[in-house]
C-alpha cells in the first residue's frame, strides 16, 4: 500500500460514519418510561442522598471507579511536537478507544487549552470527583515533571503521566529480556539515550533504578551531548549530565552497548549504528516514525535487536502494552496512587509474559507461524489478551503489598475471572475443566500428527500439563513439521504404525476376533491398522493411550466408524450422539445431537437425552433440558412436535428424575420469564434451559452453527457421547484453540471413565477387562 493511500485511509477511518473513534453507551436498560424514572428525576435523587451522605458511595453508585481521563494540552503529542490541544484530540480518543478495548476501561478524554502549569493543575485537580484516575498524554517537558508531581500530592486517585511511566515500564521490559538474548548485564551496559523529555527522563530513572549505572548513560537532545559544563543547564537534564568528553550523538554512539530513541524521526543514520558494540540494542521509539528506520537498522547489523514504536513491526516497544492493565489493576483496588512498587511489578509481569508459550490467537492475529522468545519477540504483543491477567494481577497485588490500595482482594482466582470476563472471555468452564485435567494429565494419542495444528495443540496440552501427547504417523515427517515450526516437542513420543508391526499384529488379531463374523478378514483387519483412526482406537482399546483425537482432516464418520468397531458402546448404551457446550454471553448451553443421529425416533431422542443428562452433570452441572420444536405444548400439529411430546412424555413416565420438559421453542426453552407468563405448569418456568435436544440432525448442527457466527458464541466439541472409552472427534479445519478444549475434555472424559470403572469394580457390577499391553 502506497504512503498517500494509507494516509487516505486513516482519514477516512476517522471521518466516515459517526466522526471520531468513541461514543457513550448507557449501562442500564432504558426501554420503559418506569427505566427513566429510575434513571433520571425522581429516582436519581435516592444515590444522590446516599453519596451525599457518604462519598464513597459514589464507587457504589456511579461509573466514576472505571472511568479514567485521558487529559492532555497537546505539546507533545507522540513525536509531532506542540501541535495543539485540538490536533491532539485523535491520538486521546485513541487512547480511550484502546483502555476500553484491552481494558474495558471508560475514558472521557480532555483536551485542554492552556500551556499554564498552575491552570493546568487547578483544572485537573477539580475534576477528582468524576474520574477514577487520570492519565496525563503527551505533555512537553519539563512542564509535564511539574504537573504530574503537583496533581499526585494533591489528588487521591491514581495519577500517571503515561509517556513518562507507561514508556518506561514497557521498554525497561524489553530492556531487561533484549539484555538477556544479547547476554549483556544491566549494570554494565553503554547507554545511549536520545531525547531528554518526558518519556527520555523517566525511562532513565527506571533503568537507574532496576540495576543499570547512570554514570553509564549518555544523554543527548537538540543541542547534543547534555553535559555537566553546559551553560544555564536544565536541572532536570542534569540529572543525566556526562563529564565524559563527548559532543555529539555520533561520538556517544561509538562502543554503545543500548541505544533508546525517544525524540525524533530518522536522527540516526547507519554509521552511528555501525559504531556500537558487538550486539548491539537499538530501541528507536520515536512515532509515528522511529530515529532509525526498521529496514535500514537490520540491514546495517546483523547482531542487532532492534525495536521500534510501531506494530508494524517485530518489538513494537510502546506504552499500549501497560498503560490500560496499569490502570485495571490500580481501579480495582482503589488504589490511591501508581507508586514504583505497581510500577516494577509491572515490568515484571510483562518481561516474564514474553518467555511464556505463544497462544495461537497472537501468531494468528501476527500471521506468525510460532512466535518465541527472541530477537524478534522480546515482549509480548499488545493484542494478547493474557497482559489483562498477569500485569493487572501483578499491579493490583504490588498495591495492596505497598499499602495504596483502598480495597483489598481476597480471592484471586475470582479477581482472574472478573478480568477474563471483562474481556468477554467467560469460558469459567473451560478453566475449571483444564484445572481438573491437570490435576491427572492422561496420555492422549494424537491421529493425525502430521498437521501443523495439531502438533502445536500438542505442545500447548504438554505446556499446560494438560495431557501427555503421543503422536501417532509417519516419523520423518512429523519431525519435519516440528523442525520447520520450532515447535517444542522434546521428549514426546512418536509412533509410525506403518513401523510398529509387532503393535499392528496385535491390534489386528483383535480386530479379527470381534470381526471375523461381520465379514472382516485377518489380512483386512492388519490392512485397516495401517489406517490411523483404527491404530488409534486400538491403542486406546488396549491401554496404550487413554483417549484419541481425531478428525481434523477426515469426515465424521470415517473417524467414528473405527471407534465404533474397536471400542464399542457403553454398557447399556445403544447407541453414540454429539454434544456442543456452546459458550454464549449467558453461559454454556449444550445442544445435542448435533453430529451424529439424522432424524431420531422419540425411543432415540430418550437415549439421547439421558446421555446428554448425564454428560452434562460431569462438568458439574445441573441439567435442565428442553426438547426443541417449532410448537409449545400441543401449540402445533405436527410429526415432530408429536415426535418431541412423545419424548416428554417417556421421560416423564421412565425416568422422573431427569429436569425435562417439552415440546417448546427455542425461545421459551431459554427465557423463563416468558415461560412463567405463558406455560407455568412448565418443569423449566422457575429458570432457563441449559440443554437442548434438537429434534433432528439438521435443526441441532444448523443451530450451532449459526449461533457461533452470528452470535460469536465459541463451540467446544462435538463432545462425542456413548462411547465405552475416550475416542474425540475434532471438527474439520479446528482451530488450535478447539483442539485443546477438546483435549482437555479427552482428559476430564478418560478420568471420569476411569473413575466410574473403579467405582464399578469396587461394587462387583461389573468386571474390568484386564489389559493386555
Ligand atoms: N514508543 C512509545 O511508547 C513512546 C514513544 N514516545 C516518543 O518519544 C518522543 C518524545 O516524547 P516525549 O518525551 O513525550 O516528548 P518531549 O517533548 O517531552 O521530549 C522530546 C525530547 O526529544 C528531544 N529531541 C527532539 N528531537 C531531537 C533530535 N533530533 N535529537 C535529539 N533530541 C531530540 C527534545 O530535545 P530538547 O529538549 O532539546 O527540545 C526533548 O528533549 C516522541 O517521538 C514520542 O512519540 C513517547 C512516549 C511513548
Ligand atoms: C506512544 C505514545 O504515547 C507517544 O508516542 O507519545
Ligand atoms: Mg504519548
Amino acid at each position: 500500500m502506497s504512503k498517500t493511500n494509507r494516509k487516505q485511509d486513516a482519514l477516512d477511518y476517522h471521518s466516515q460514519g459517526r466522526p471520531g473513534k468513541i461514543q457513550v453507551i448507557p449501562t442500564k436498560p432504558t426501554q420503559s418510561q418506569r427505566d427513566l424514572t429510575l434513571a433520571y428525576s425522581p429516582g436519581v435523587a435516592e444515590p444522590c442522598l446516599q453519596i451525599a451522605d457518604n462519598k464513597e458511595d459514589v464507587y457504589k453508585y456511579t461509573a466514576k471507579g472505571n472511568l479514567v481521563a485521558v487529559i492532555s494540552n497537546g505539546t507533545a503529542v507522540l513525536g509531532l511536537g506542540n501541535i495543539g490541544p485540538e490536533a491532539g484530540k485523535p491520538v486521546m480518543e485513541g487512547k480511550g478507544l484502546l483502555f476500553k478495548i484491552f481494558a474495558d476501561i471508560d475514558v472521557f478524554d480532555l483536551e485542554l487549552d492552556t500551556t499554564n502549569v498552575d491552570d493546568f493543575v487547578k483544572i485537573v485537580k477539580a475534576l477528582e470527583p468524576t474520574f477514577g484516575g487520570v492519565n496525563l498524554e503527551d505533555i512537553k517537558a519539563p512542564e509535564c515533571f511539574e504537573i504530574e508531581r503537583r496533581l499526585k500530592e494533591e489528588m487521591n486517585i491514581p495519577v500517571m503521566h503515561d509517556d513518562q511511566h507507561g514508556t518506561a515500564i514497557i521498554s525497561a521490559a524489553a530492556l531487561i529480556n533484549a539484555c538477556e538474548l544479547q547476554k549483556k548485564k544491566l549494570d554494565k551496559v553503554k547507554i545511549v539515550v536520545n531525547g531528554a523529555g518526558a518519556a527520555a527522563i523517566s525511562c532513565s530513572r527506571l533503568y537507574v533504578s532496576m540495576g543499570a549505572r547512570k554514570e553509564n548513560i549518555v544523554m543527548c537532545d537538540r543541542t547534543g551531548v547534555i553535559r555537566t559544563d553546559r551553560s544555564n543547564l536544565d536541572p532536570i537534564k542534569a540529572e543525566f549530565a556526562t563529564s565524559r568528553d563527548l559532543n555529539s550523538l555520533e561520538e556517544a554512539m561509538q562502543g554503545a552497548d543500548v541505544f533508546i530513541g525517544l525524540s525524533s524521526a530518522n536522527c540516526v543514520s547507519a554509521e552511528m549504528l555501525a559504531s556500537m558494540a558487538k550486539n548491539p540494542i537499538v530501541f528507536a521509539m520515536a512515532n509515528p516514525d522511529p530515529e532509525i528506520a526498521y529496514e535500514l537498522a537490520i540491514a546495517t547489523r546483523k547482531d542487532i535487536i532492534m525495536a521500534t514504536g510501531r506494530s508494524d513491526y517485530p518489538n513494537q516497544v510502546n506504552n499500549v502494552l501497560g498503560f490500560p492493565y496499569i490502570f485495571r489493576g490500580a481501579l480495582d483496588v482503589r488504589a490511591t496512587a501508581i507508586n514504583e512498587e505497581m510500577k516494577i511489578a509491572a515490568v515484571k509481569a510483562i518481561a516474564a509474559l514474553a518467555k511464556e508459550s505463544v497462544p495461537e490467537a497472537v501468531n494468528m492475529a501476527y500471521n506468525a507461524k510460532n512466535l518465541k522468545f527472541g530477537k524478534d519477540y522480546i515482549i509480548p504483543k499488545p493484542v494478547d489478551l493474557r497482559l489483562m491477567t498477569n500485569v493487572s494481577t501483578a499491579v493490583a497485588r504490588a498495591a495492596i503489598e505497598s499499602g495504596v490500595a483502598r480495597k483489598v482482594i481476597a480471592d484471586w482466582d475470582a479477581y482472574t475471572e472478573e478480568l477474563n470476563r471483562r474481556l468477554g472471555l467467560d469460558d469459567a468452564i473451560m478453566r475449571k475443566l483444564t484445572l481438573k485435567a491437570r490435576s491427572a494429565p492422561k496420555k492422549v494419542v494424537f491421529a493425525e500428527a502430521d498437521e501443523y495444528r495439531i502438533l502445536k495443540a500438542a505442545q500447548i496440552v504438554k505446556d499446560e500439563n494438560i495431557a501427555i501427547p503421543v503422536l501417532l504417523g509417519n516419523r520423518e515427517k512429523i519431525e519435519q513439521i516440528i523442525a520447520d515450526s520450532a515447535l517444542d516437542l522434546e521428549g514426546v513420543e512418536i509412533v509410525d504404525q506403518m513401523l510398529d508391526t509387532e503393535r499392528v499384529k496385535r491390534y489386528a488379531d483383535a480386530l479379527y476376533k470381534k470381526r471375523q463374523r461381520k465379514g472382516v478378514s485377518l489380512n483386512d483387519a492388519v490392512k485397516f491398522m495401517r489406517d490411523r483412526n483404527y491404530f488409534g482406537a486400538s491403542m486406546v482399546e488396549f491401554g496404550d493411550a487413554d483417549a484419541m483425537i481425531s478428525g481434523l482432516t477426515k469426515n465424521y464418520a470415517a473417524t467414528i466408524k473405527p471407534a465404533l468397531q474397536i471400542i464399542g458402546t457403553e454398557e447399556g448404551v445403544n447407541r453414540v450422539a454429539g454434544m456442543y457446550m456452546m459458550m454464549t454471553k449467558k453461559g454454556p448451553v449444550f445442544f445435542g445431537d448435533t453430529t451424529v443421529n439424522v432424524n431420531p425416533t422419540a425411543e432415540e431422542l430418550v437415549d439421547i437425552t439421558l446421555m446428554l443428562d448425564e454428560s452434562v452433570k460431569k462438568f458439574n452441572i445441573k441439567p435442565r433440558i428442553a426438547l426443541l420444536s417449532y410448537s409449545n405444548f400441543g401449540s402445533n400439529e405436527g410429526a415432530v412436535p408429536e415426535k418431541m411430546r412423545k419424548t416428554a412424555s417417556i421421560l416423564h413416565e421412565q425416568h422422573p428424575e431427569v429436569l425435562v420438559d417439552g415440546e417448546m421453542q427455542g425461545n421459551f426453552a431459554i427465557n423463563s420469564e416468558m415461560m412463567k407468563e405463558n406455560f407455568p405448569f412448565s418443569a423449566l418456568a422457575d429458570a432457563p434451559a441449559n440443554t437442548l435436544v434438537f429434534p433432528n440432525l439438521e435443526s441441532g448442527n444448523i443451530a450451532y452453527k449459526l449461533l457461533q457466527e452470528l452470535g460469536g458464541a465459541e463451540a467446544v466439541g462435538p463432545i462425542l457421547l456413548g462411547l465405552k472409552k475416550p475416542v474425540h472427534i475434532v471438527q474439520l479445519g479446528s482451530s488450535v484453540r478447539e483442539i485443546v478444549n477438546m483435549v482437555t475434555i479427552a482428559v476430564v472424559d478418560a478420568q471420569a471413565k476411569e473413575a466410574a470403572g473403579e467405582a464399578r469394580k469396587k461394587g462387583g457390577l461389573f468386571k474390568k477387562p484386564t489389559k493386555k499391553a
